[in-house]
């Protein structure tokens, strides 16, 4: 593993990953593979989680392209050292930020989306001119193959590199030096990724999960609520970080929803659900029994039929559940929807605070005042009003957790930043060594003043223009004083003339 990530390193330093020309090589030759090599990544992600090709494509391949493209079109002028506003000292020195790559990043992807969980990442690191090494989930081991198979084939074979193994081998991979570790997963070894990073003082990305909320406000259309809840809580069969983990609603709202609900799973997935395309299956025997344990003592308004030999797990919505309950301690990950009963707003935005902070919060109302004040009054990583899911999908958002559901963030130009070092560079003269004199010792008043004034002293516009067309004036006046006998003579000279030319237009 060590001379593993020697080799890598020794590639990052021999400095090719880092022109621009290189970089959207790189990424050109990315797009390349999963335009060439569709079917055999889409056949992988469907053996691992028993997904249709086409719902593979829609959720991993478009976003993956999209990523790619909006690099590509963008990179130019991000890799480009910005000009930064200069004071008074630096007036005449030259002050830029330069983003430039931090090295050998580690990527750590999670067996839910295995593709696009590891290779968006990995889109950001070589956009920002890093070395990279991959450890995709081992319990989606189809896409991890595919990947580890594919990626040699198309990009340079030294600088990005797939490793696969278990707890084991990313044990032992966490315990060598990289830039940046970058983690998706669960909260729990996130914690073990941020420990194993801190004796190396590695910066971490965490990307986790949580459970994130969901409130129906009575004031709504609910058979569209349903509709997107149903969406985005069974796509994946809720195996998805930012799906509703539950719902906070009046308690008169629970049957009709439920009914809705009910309505929208028939409409979506047929009669018979396990028939469908659309609807996948639980990723293996221990999260299946784990889901199994989160019904238990519940009151199930829908679904909660199981097939162990398949992992099927029916869409199901739980009502009047308690908050004590298991089902309201743990990201639920799966086709279970809970129900908690609340009075109103003020207790859902109450409940929503007394938790952990969640990956993300959704909430459903025609009343846009009531939407933005649960966004003032709560935190969680991202917020889609009348909808869920879909902030995933803007790439001008940073895409990230807060508190216990992540840290830092990605996507479009958040990932670039995330994987480059905004690295100020300011370049004096040895020139120009009167003004400098104002720092060395001997320190006096009148240095302490001076010193005052170049880095205190504010100027706003006006006050500049002001101080410019006074300089402006002085420079004039004087200039004035110094060839007024000149300008005197020009004057009379020019009166002659213009006088001459009239007096004889007249004459004629
Ligand atoms: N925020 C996001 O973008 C996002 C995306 C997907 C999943 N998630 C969250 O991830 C969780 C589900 O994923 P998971 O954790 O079951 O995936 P997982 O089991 O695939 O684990 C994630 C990665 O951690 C590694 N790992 C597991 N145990 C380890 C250990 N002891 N030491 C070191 N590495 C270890 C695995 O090899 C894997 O690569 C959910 O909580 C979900 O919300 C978050
Ligand atoms: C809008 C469509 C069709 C797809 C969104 C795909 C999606 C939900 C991807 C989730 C990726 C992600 C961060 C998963 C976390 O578990």
């Amino acid at each position: 593993m060590e001379r593993e990530v020697q080799r890598v390193r020794q590639a990052f330093l021999s400095g090719r990953s880092r022109p621009l020309r290189f970089r959207l090589q790189q990424l050109e030759a990315l797009r390349r593979m999963v335009q060439e090599r569709e079917k055999d990544i889409l056949a992988a992600i469907a053996a691992d989680l028993c997904k249709s090709e086409l719902n593979a494509y829609s959720q991993e391949v478009i976003t993956v392209l999209g990523e790619i493209d909006f690099m590509l079109e963008n990179l130019p002028e991000w890799v480009t050292a910005k000009p930064v506003k200069k004071n008074l000292l630096t007036m005449m020195d030259e002050a830029y930020i330069q983003p430039q790559p931090l090295g050998v990043v580690l990527i750590i992807g999670a067996w839910n989306y295995p593709f696009v969980l590891i290779i968006q990442p990995l889109i950001g690191a070589i956009a920002a001119g890093n070395a990279v090494i991959i450890k995709p989930s081992e319990l989606s081991e189809n896409t991890a193959k595919i990947v580890a198979k594919l990626l040699p084939q198309y990009l340079d074979q030294d600088l990005y590199v797939v490793i696969n193994g278990g707890v084991e081998e990313t044990t032992e991979l966490l315990k060598q030096r990289f830039d940046h570790i970058f983690y998706t997963g669960n909260t729990a070894v996130g914690k073990i990724v941020m420990e194993a990073a801190a004796k190396h003082l590695t910066p971490v990305t965490l990307e986790l999960g949580g459970k994130s909320p969901c409130y129906i406000d009575k004031d709504c259309d609910l058979d569209i609520v349903c509709r997107r809840i149903t969406w985005g809580k069974y796509m994946n069969c809720g195996q998805t970080c930012i799906a509703p983990d539950y719902i906070l609603c009046e308690a008169s709202l629970q049957s009709q929803i439920v009914w809705k609900i009910k309505e929208t799973v028939k409409e979506f997935y047929g009669e018979n659900i396990k028939e469908s395309p659309d609807y996948e299956r639980i990723i293996n025997l221990r999260h299946f029994k784990r889901i199994l344990s989160l019904l238990e003592g519940q009151k199930i308004a829908l679904g909660g039929e199981t097939d162990e030999a398949t992992r099927y797990i029916a869409p199901t919505v739980l009502t009047d559940v308690d908050p004590k309950t298991k089902v309201m301690q743990e990201e639920i990950f799966g086709p279970v929807l809970p129900i908690v009963p609340v009075k109103n707003v003020d207790e859902a935005i109450d409940f929503i605070n007394e938790r952990e902070k969640p990956l993300a919060l959704y909430v459903f109302s025609h009343n846009h005042k009531l939407i933005k004040r649960m966004i003032d009054e709560t935190s969680s990583g991202g917020v889609t009003g009348n909808d869920v899911i879909m902030h995933f999908t803007l790439n001008s958002f940073p895409f990230g957790g807060v508190g216990s559901s992540g840290m830092g963030a990605y996507h479009g130009k958040h990932s670039f930043d995330t994987f480059s070092h905004q690295r100020p560079c300011l370049l004096k003269s040895l020139k120009r060594e009167g003004a400098n004199k104002l720092r060395y010792p001997p320190n006096s008043q009148s240095k302490v003043d001076w010193g005052k004034f170049f880095l205190l002293k504010r100027f706003n516009k006006e006050k500049l223009g002001l101080l410019l067309f006074t300089f402006l004036g002085i420079v004039a006046a004087v200039l004035v004083k110094k060839y007024q006998a000149v300008l005197r003579r020009k004057a009379l000279l020019i009166f002659l003339v213009v006088h001459r030319l009239r007096w004889s237009s007249k004459q004629r």
